[in-house]
């Protein structure tokens, strides 16, 4: 069953379109990549299944329903994001607390924690986003004995994952590899189904990114997860992927297992023949 699927999702910011018609689908239980060179539109991809951007064009479906849904018309063939959405009416689009509600969570390509926090607030911060997308009573008006949930939750993930020992060092003070798993912690403690990690592996040395793959097959099988992962690490990407869609300036080139991918002539020309990591 398609946990996630795009149809012809294009998405244009001005003269740039950053993603061009692109369909794909991730099976429950997968690990798909999105893989190609830098500026393809994959960060995009992410944006948009997450909200950040309505898309000009395209369905985006998550566990069996439409969540995302747009087909502009004549001189609408321009939609961007933020305040003008509102002018477009044949749009179906949610906020982005909603889809984390609906079990999709998301790292980013930069290290985003709360850096002199402790490695358990970190967690216990993300616990609070998912009871509520507002600040204000995420912090005020929760009671005793729901913190009291959240904090024994925040500790049973951290000692599932094999880092309670860490939970009072500040997040600053592990290092890259750890901070970049504490990242994803993070993300699970909003429950997602869907885990969307965007190059988790940047700026690692080969036996971080091996110690990233092994944590990210962990979870996969812990958590019940699918996970749409994009990454440039072209042995971690080759190594825990069931399924790799490779885009070049916004359209699809390729999709297949690593194999198909490693011989796909249009895939070594455009982009892995030369590529480097990073
Ligand atoms: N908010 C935006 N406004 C205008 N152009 C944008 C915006 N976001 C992305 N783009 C453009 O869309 C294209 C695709 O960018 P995107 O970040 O999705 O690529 P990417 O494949 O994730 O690249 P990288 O591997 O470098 O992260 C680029 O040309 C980029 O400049």
């Amino acid at each position: 069953m398609n946990l996630l699927s795009l149809n012809d999702v294009t998405m244009q910011f001005g003269g740039v379109v950053a993603v061009n018609n692109l369909s794909l689908t991730v099976k429950k239980g997968e690990i798909v990549s999105l893989i190609g060179p830098n500026g393809a539109g994959k960060s995009t991809v992410f944006n948009v299944i997450t909200g950040v951007y309505a898309p000009t064009n395209g369905v985006v479906s998550f566990d069996g329903e439409k969540m995302i849904e747009n087909y502009p018309k004549g001189k609408m063939k321009r939609l961007y994001a933020g305040e003008n959405r509102e002018k477009y009416t044949k749009i179906m689009l949610k906020r982005p607390d909603e889809i984390t509600k609906l079990g999709i969570a998301r790292t980013f390509q930069n290290i985003r924690l709360f850096r002199s926090m402790t490695v358990f607030e970190n967690v216990l911060t993300a616990m609070h986003v998912r009871r509520t997308s507002n600040v204000f009573s995420a912090v005020f008006r929760i009671n005793h004995k729901e913190e009291a949930g959240m904090r024994e939750k925040s500790a049973a993930l951290l000692k599932s994952i094999g880092l309670e020992q860490l939970q009072n060092m500040p997040a600053s003070s592990l290092s890259y590899g750890k901070q970049r798993q504490l990242e994803i912690v993070r993300a699970l403690a909003t429950g997602p189904k869907l885990l969307l990690l965007d190059e988790p592996a940047a700026g690692m040395n080969p036996q971080e990114s091996e110690e990233l793959a092994e944590f990210i097959l962990k979870i996969r099988s812990r958590y019940e997860l699918t996970i749409l992962l994009i990454e440039h690490h072209m042995d971690m990407v080759m190594g825990i992927s069931d399924k790799i869609y490779v885009v070049d300036f916004g359209k699809l080139l390729a999709s297949g297992t690593p194999e198909e991918i490693q011989q796909n002539q249009a895939v070594i020309d455009a982009y892995l023949g030369g590529a480097e990591d990073g």
